[in-house]
């Protein structure tokens, strides 16, 4: 295996005591480590103020990786956690960087790591802009070989929050040192959407506003806001999933074909997408999005709380917890084609699904009526289930119709020995070998941003009437209606 897909590097986790590290990280460092994904010159060192041992952290890195499900001798699990040592950090102490520096030069002595740094911030955003200020000014950045920052999401809560927090980081980190995480991005079928556009000529010489009538992406979870109800209700469906996910998978689906699919390229179409996304004056923002707040309900008969239910805290909330919209890109091959959006907690069904529903021909000649007339429909199915579904017309042999719909299916969970990684698992291994194509640029960040601002900032001066969707439900009916103001509606996901 060549030393680029093997590398060596010291991760230094900030908060690995958290829910983060413990669910994601963890299992993820073990992953590429057992695929030999991750050479043996490696390190990790978990940093947080609770008073834990090299001991402790090692014990809870194992008891991760066994809930995680990943079945692994106990003499493997531990040469693996042999690798990991804790330091108890105060990230707001300075006198604690010295000895992390102290620390990460004995670990890159003994492992032969050739001083490559990657620094994972899996803390609360407030503290991004403080951390990366002290690596600069500690030394900790200064090694003889490479140093990456992992920025978690939220990346700040507005434009110019963000842009603050940007100006903070690139202080002490250049761009191209910067690594800001958006986890579905790290997903196989998200990465898929270009190998299905830009390697099947079926698809995009069709893929414009000549043959697509509309695009929808369903964003939906079952979840509620579980225990993180301090964040959320300070976040809202927008902030958490509209921002950064959804408008990342809009710029994938829209952006023009890279000349090469080299990191540069790709974030540039990126960019030019969400360039050309229509910003929605404040008057108008309620035509073309919707909000919702999760009354109770129940699903699979259980009777599920209200969102103000979930927390004492949350009794008064009018933070959206579903979003609905319709996005406009004015450019050449989008004009006139509408992209739905919807996003949101305490769901009928968790799932990611991304629909292109064609143009209809210009004459009925299999159908009795109009009405019955089904158009193409090609179905990226992201998650739980992965592959494409092709919704295509056919006379189904004795069903007596002259023409129903059929659907041709590439399902990845009933190919043999597929078993997708981790999205984190993926994008931790693209940023030890370097690759930032599956991360955020800042250019991303600022333009979703100013996209988004006008719809927060509008209803921020309007009282919601919430709670408007049942628990259980797939969001509030004005979500349907925004569709069939158009002719159109949600297909069933
Ligand atoms: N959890 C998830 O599924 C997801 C999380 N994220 C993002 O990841 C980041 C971390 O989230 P999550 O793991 O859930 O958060 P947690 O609250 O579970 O963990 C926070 C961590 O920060 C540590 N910490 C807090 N204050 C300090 C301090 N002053 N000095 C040093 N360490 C400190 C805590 O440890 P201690 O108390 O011991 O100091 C803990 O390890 C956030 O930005 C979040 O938005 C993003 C997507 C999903
Ligand atoms: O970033 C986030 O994503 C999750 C949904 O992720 P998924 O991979 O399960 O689709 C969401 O629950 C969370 O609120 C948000 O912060």
């Amino acid at each position: 295996m060549s030393e680029k897909r093997q590398p060596k590097a010291t991760i230094v986790i900030f908060g690995a005591t958290g829910d983060l590290a413990k669910r994601k990280l963890f299992p993820s460092i073990y992953n590429l480590y057992k695929k030999g994904k991750l050479s043996e010159n490696f390190a990790v060192v978990g940093l947080a103020r609770r008073p834990w041992t090299d001991e402790i952290l090692r014990e809870n890195v194992e008891q991760s990786i066994k809930q995680a499900s990943f079945s692994s001798a106990d003499e493997d699990l531990r040469e693996f956690t042999s690798h990991f040592y804790y330091n108890s950090f105060d990230v707001t102490d300075d006198s604690t960087y010295d000895g992390l520096n102290k620390l990460m030069i004995d670990l890159e002595d003994k492992y032969q790591t050739e001083g490559n740094r990657l620094f994972y911030l899996a803390m609360a955003p407030n503290f991004f802009g403080l951390i990366a200020k002290k690596l600069k000014e500690y030394g900790l950045k200064e090694s003889s070989g490479w140093t990456r920052l992992i920025i978690e999401k939220p990346f700040g809560t507005n434009l110019s929050s963000a842009k603050e927090l940007n100006n903070e980081i690139r202080e002490a980190f250049d761009e191209d040192q910067i690594y800001r995480i958006d986890h579905y991005l790290g997903k196989e079928m998200v990465q898929n959407i270009e190998v299905i556009r830009f390697a099947n000529g079926i698809f995009e010489h069709l893929w414009n506003n000549q043959y697509i009538s509309n695009i929808q992406i369903t964003a939906s979870e079952t979840l509620g806001v579980e225990e993180r109800a301090r964040y959320y209700d300070e976040s809202g469906a927008v902030r958490d999933m509209l921002q950064n996910h959804i408008l990342q998978m809009v710029a994938l689906l829209l952006m023009e074909p890279p000349i090469k699919l080299t990191t540069d390229e790709i974030r540039s179409e990126k960019i030019k997408v969400l360039r050309a996304l229509r910003k929605i004056d404040s008057e108008k923002i309620d035509k073309y999005f919707v909000r919702g707040q999760y009354d109770s309900g129940e699903m699979n008969g259980e009777a599920l709380p209200s969102y103000r239910e979930e927390d004492e805290q949350l009794a008064n909330s009018t933070t959206e917890t579903y979003v609905a919209g319709k996005l406009v890109i004015d450019n050449y091959r989008w004009a006139g084609v509408p992209i739905y959006v919807r996003t949101g907690k305490r769901m009928a069904k968790k799932t990611i699904d991304i629909t292109i529903q064609f143009k209809d021909l210009p004459m009925n000649l299999y159908y009795k009526s109009e009405k019955e007339r089904h158009p193409n429909l090609l179905s990226i199915k992201i998650q739980p289930d992965e592959g494409i579904t092709l919704s295509i017309n056919a006379n189904k042999a004795g069903a007596g119709s002259l023409a129903e719909p059929v659907q041709l299916s590439l399902n990845n969970n009933d190919v043999p020995g597929i078993n997708t990684p981790e999205a984190y698992e993926k994008l931790l291994y693209d940023c030890t070998i370097g690759d930032a194509t599956n991360f955020t640029h800042w250019d991303e960040v600022a333009l979703s941003w100013e996209f988004v601002d006008p719809i927060l900032e509008t209803w921020a001066e309007q009282q919601p009437n919430f709670p408007n969707y049942k628990s259980g439900s797939m969001g509030p009916k004005e979500a349907d209606e925004l569709l069939e103001r158009d002719g159109n509606h949600w297909w069933d996901v």
